[in-house]
């Protein structure tokens, strides 16, 4: 930061009263949708908070300009910025910084490029190289979970996108809203969204414990943010384009070669130049619709395919993938596994539902574990899953039930609750339609359940 930056900071303070001091805040200089500073203003989505909880509060609030986010963790590190409006909670952060309470949740995906298959979580990155911004929460998170994933970290999350464009790694994780915009503003159309990347980005404002007993004011003032300040906010940024990335000089070209074109025409006759022009916008529009449907149905079809709860594929995925498929498998054994949890009925109704969901994704986290890349793992709908298994015969079938019997016994479930699942099994026989190897494995776990639960049977 300048001296000059300060010098105002500290005019702009003995200027105001006591009981209400300006706070100096510090953003990522680059994180739009999130953040950004355009023109050495503050915009974006904590831009906007930052106005509602002044409104909301009497705290004032002056921006420290910065040229990167490193540059700004600094400054809070130092003192020298006493807030930062919105971040994720990690422990390294806690050392110098206090957290309100969450006032704004957003997916973080895995990009990769369209010739790459979908990826279901960090688990199946396998051998792929995957771009995290530096500095972001999601490093910590990695480095924690999964430190055998061959990381390589990025200036900035557009550099990891352009990374993955280009090449040079093969997937790249980052938070869904801002790696949209970035996608959309530079039409890297050679892109896509391959799957869900970790915890969901719970963001907070920060203060540094010098600043905690600020805490109270701003809790209280995010309870005050209505729901429908939330949706004018993400209505506001969930399209964004910004206008600094724009190729002046190309502008300039294609309206100088129209403005040829159109005094040609008028030369010619003034009918077939307004009709032409007219063609033109139509076309630019059109094209434009096009764009907007193309990134809208890629969206659209990650979600469709997905259950928000567990992350898993969803029941509309197996339909379209396995049941109206009519290929011919040939000699290329599959297994189908229809999994259902043991009484899960009573879990619900002794614990509630918040718990019996989050048990689900617990079984779900244990499923995904369990199998093989290659294979996949879906919610059927409710308290049911299927996984079907590539060159797998009913012994693989019945060791992959052993092994996820073992894990769900092994694994520390919520509220200390003891999981136990049946499994019905039923390798696809020569010329088989899925659909009725799917009804016998069906059948088998209706056994499964009828002499006992908590074990498999064969059809
Ligand atoms: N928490 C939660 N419960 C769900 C969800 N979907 C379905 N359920 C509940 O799952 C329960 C399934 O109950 P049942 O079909 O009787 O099966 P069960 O209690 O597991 O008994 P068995 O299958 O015979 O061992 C019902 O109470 C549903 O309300 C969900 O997404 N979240």
């Amino acid at each position: 930061m300048t001296p000059s930056v300060f010098a105002f900071a500290e005019a702009a303070i003995s200027a105001t009263s006591q009981s209400n001091p300006m706070i100096r805040y510090c953003v990522d200089p680059d994180w739009l949708p999130y953040e950004a500073i355009i023109d050495g203003r503050h915009t974006g989505i904590s831009s906007d908070y930052l106005n509602l909880l002044a409104d909301y509060t009497n705290l004032r609030f002056e921006l420290v300009p910065t040229s990167s986010w490193r540059q700004s963790l600094e400054l809070l590190q130092q003192g020298e910025c006493e807030l930062t409006p919105i971040l994720n909670q990690t422990p390294k952060r806690d050392e110098y910084l206090s957290f309100s309470d969450v006032f704004f949740k957003s997916p973080n995906v895995l990009v990769s490029l369209k010739t790459q298959p979908f990826l279901q979580g960090f688990e199946h990155i396998g051998q792929r190289t995957l771009a995290i911004p530096k500095d972001y929460r999601l490093v910590e998170y990695i480095q924690q979970f999964y430190p055998h994933i061959n990381t390589m970290l990025a200036k900035t999350e557009r550099e990891g996108l352009e990374k993955v464009a280009n090449g040079d790694v093969d997937v790249f994780v980052g938070s869904m809203f801002s790696v949209n915009a970035y996608i959309q503003q530079h039409g890297l159309t050679s892109l896509k969204i391959a799957g869900w990347g970790g915890p969901e980005d719970e963001l907070r404002v920060g203060v540094i414990h010098a600043k905690k007993g600020l805490l109270q004011q701003i809790n209280a003032g995010l309870a005050k943010i209505t729901h429908a300040d939330h949706i004018a906010i993400y209505k506001k940024w969930h399209n964004i384009t910004v206008v600094e990335d724009i190729d002046y000089s190309l502008v300039f070209q294609v309206i100088g070669a129209l403005g040829l074109f159109i005094l040609f025409l008028l030369y010619r006759t003034v009918c077939v130049t307004k009709y032409n022009f007219h063609l033109t916008e139509n076309n630019k529009e059109l094209q434009k619709l096009q764009h907007e449907l193309e990134r809208k149905n890629n969206d659209l079809d990650f979600l469709a395919q997905h259950d928000p709860l567990t992350k898993l594929y969803n029941r509309h995925y197996f339909n379209q993938t396995f049941l109206n498929d009519e290929r011919a498998y040939g000699n290329d054994r599959v297994s189908l596994v229809i999994i259902d949890i043991d009484f899960f009925k009573a879990i619900n109704d002794m614990h509630g539902h918040v718990v019996g969901d989050k048990i689900l994704v617990q079984v779900a986290q244990v499923l995904q574990a369990s199998v093989r890349d290659g294979d996949v793992v879906a919610r059927w709908g409710g308290e049911e899953f299927v996984i079907v298994c590539q060159h797998v015969d009913i012994q693989g079938a019945k060791e992959l039930c052993q092994r996820i019997a073992q894990e769900l016994q092994d694994f520390s479930f919520d509220n200390n609750i003891k999981v136990t699942c049946s499994f019905g099994i039923a390798m696809l026989g020569e010329n088989e339609a899925i659909q009725l190897c799917f009804e016998r494995a069906d059948m088998a776990l209706l056994q499964a359940k009828r002499t006992g639960r908590n074990r498999y049977c064969c059809a």
